[in-house]
C-alpha cells in the first residue's frame, strides 16, 4: 500500500523527519520561516496530512486540499482552527500539550522577574554607558518591585497555569488566586490557591497573568474595564495569545498610570509592527512570541505532532486531538 502524502511547513528536526519517512511520503518545505500562503495552498492538492504550526486552517485551505484528512500543528494552541469547517469535512486536529508546559511557565517568570525588577530597562541602561558616578541618580531610580511573597493572579488555570503555581508557590512565596471556567481543587489544595471572580484577580493581584486560550469566547477577554480595576503598582503579563487582550486598552492603562508595568510574549499583530507604542515603552518587556522556544521542548513538540498525525493517517488513535474534534476520532 501506497504511504500517504504530507506537507511539513516548516523545516523539523531530522530525526523527527525520519520518523515520518517510515509512514508517509513527505514533502518539507526547506525555505526560510514558513512558505507564503499561496505556496502552501499549491502544495495541498493530493496531500492527505499537513504538519503546520500556524496560519489559518479553514474552508479556503480545506478547498485546496480535497484529500486531507488530518492536520497536527506543532503548538498547544490551536485557535488557527477552523473547528467547524474541519468538523464538516472531517478532517481531523491535534496539537502538542503537555511537553511545553514548564518551559513556558519558566518564561513567565522570567517576565514577571524582567517587569517587576526591570532588568531589561537597567541592561540597557548600564550597556548605554548610563552607569557612572556623577550623573545625579539615586539609588531610589532603580528601585524595582517584589517577586517574591507577591499575590499572583492567574486567569487560565490549565496545565501551564499550574506550572507557573508551582514555581510562584515554591520558589517564591506568593501567595495566589486563580479565575478558570471551572474550579481546579488540585490546584487549591497543592498550591493553596483560592479560587476567585475575575474581577477580584484584578482588584487583589500584585502580578495578573494570563494564560487562558484563544478562541471565540476569549477574544478581547480583558479590555479597558479589566485594567481600569487593576492596582496602579500591577504588572500584567500575557503569554497566551495576544488576541485575548485589547491591546488598544492595554497601551492606554500603560501611559495613563493605570498599571505598572506589563511582560508580553504576544501581541494582537504578529510579528508586533515597529510603531507599536508598547516597543517605546520601557515598563514593558517584550518577546517574540517564543514561550515553548528552547532546543528540546521544541523538539519534543514537533515529535509528538509527528506521532500525532502518523497515528492519524494510519489508522491509529492520536494522542492528542483538540477536544472539540474528539468525536471525529471515537
Ligand atoms: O504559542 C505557542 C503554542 O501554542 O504552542
Amino acid at each position: 500500500m501506497s504511504k500517504p502524502k504530507i506537507y511539513i511547513t516548516k523545516r523539523i528536526p531530522s530525526e523527527v523527519l525520519q520518523y515520518l519517512e517510515q509512514y508517509c511520503d513527505c514533502r518539507m518545505w526547506d525555505g526560510q520561516g514558513t512558505p507564503s500562503r499561496q505556496g502552501l495552498l499549491d502544495e495541498l492538492g493530493s496531500v492527505e496530512g499537513l504538519l503546520t504550526t500556524g496560519g489559518p486552517v479553514n474552508q479556503e485551505l480545506l478547498d485546496h486540499a480535497p484529500k486531507l484528512r488530518a492536520v497536527s500543528s506543532i503548538s498547544v494552541g490551536y485557535n488557527h482552527f477552523d473547528l467547524e469547517a474541519m468538523r464538516a469535512r472531517g478532517v481531523v486536529g491535534t496539537h502538542t500539550p503537555y511537553v511545553l508546559d514548564d518551559t513556558v511557565a519558566d518564561l513567565v517568570l522570567g517576565l514577571m522577574l524582567s517587569s517587576a525588577r526591570r532588568i531589561t530597562e537597567l541592561d540597557a541602561f548600564v550597556k548605554e554607558g548610563n552607569w557612572r558616578k556623577g550623573a545625579g541618580l539615586s539609588e531610589e531610580d532603580f528601585f524595582g518591585m517584589d517577586v517574591h511573597h507577591a499575590k499572583l493572579g492567574i486567569i487560565g488555570m490549565g496545565r501551564i497555569g499550574e506550572a507557573i503555581a508551582r514555581r510562584a508557590v515554591h520558589g517564591f512565596g506568593m501567595e495566589l488566586l486563580y479565575y478558570n471556567r471551572s474550579r481546579r481543587p488540585e490546584a487549591e489544595e497543592k498550591y493553596g490557591a483560592q479560587y476567585c471572580g475575575l474581577e477580584t484577580v484584578l482588584r487583589e493581584s500584585d502580578f495578573v497573568v494570563l494564560m487562558t486560550p484563544l478562541s471565540p469566547k476569549t477574544e478581547r477577554y480583558i479590555r479597558k474595564e479589566h485594567f481600569a480595576m487593576m492596582k496602579p503598582t500591577a504588572f500584567f503579563i500575557n503569554a497566551s495569545r495576544g488576541q485575548t487582550v485589547d491591546e488598544a486598552a492595554l497601551i492606554e492603562a500603560l501611559q495613563t498610570g493605570q498599571i505598572r508595568g506589563a511582560g508580553l510574549d504576544v501581541f494582537e499583530v504578529e510579528p508586533v509592527q515597529p510603531d507599536n507604542p508598547l516597543l517605546r515603552m520601557p515598563n514593558v518587556v517584550t518577546m517574540p512570541h517564543i514561550g515553548s522556544a528552547t532546543a528540546k521542548t521544541r523538539f519534543d513538540m514537533a515529535m509528538l505532532a509527528a506521532q500525532n498525525l502518523v497515528a492519524a493517517l494510519t489508522g491509529g488513535r492520536p494522542p492528542h486531538v483538540v477536544k472539540e474534534l474528539q468525536s471525529l476520532v471515537e
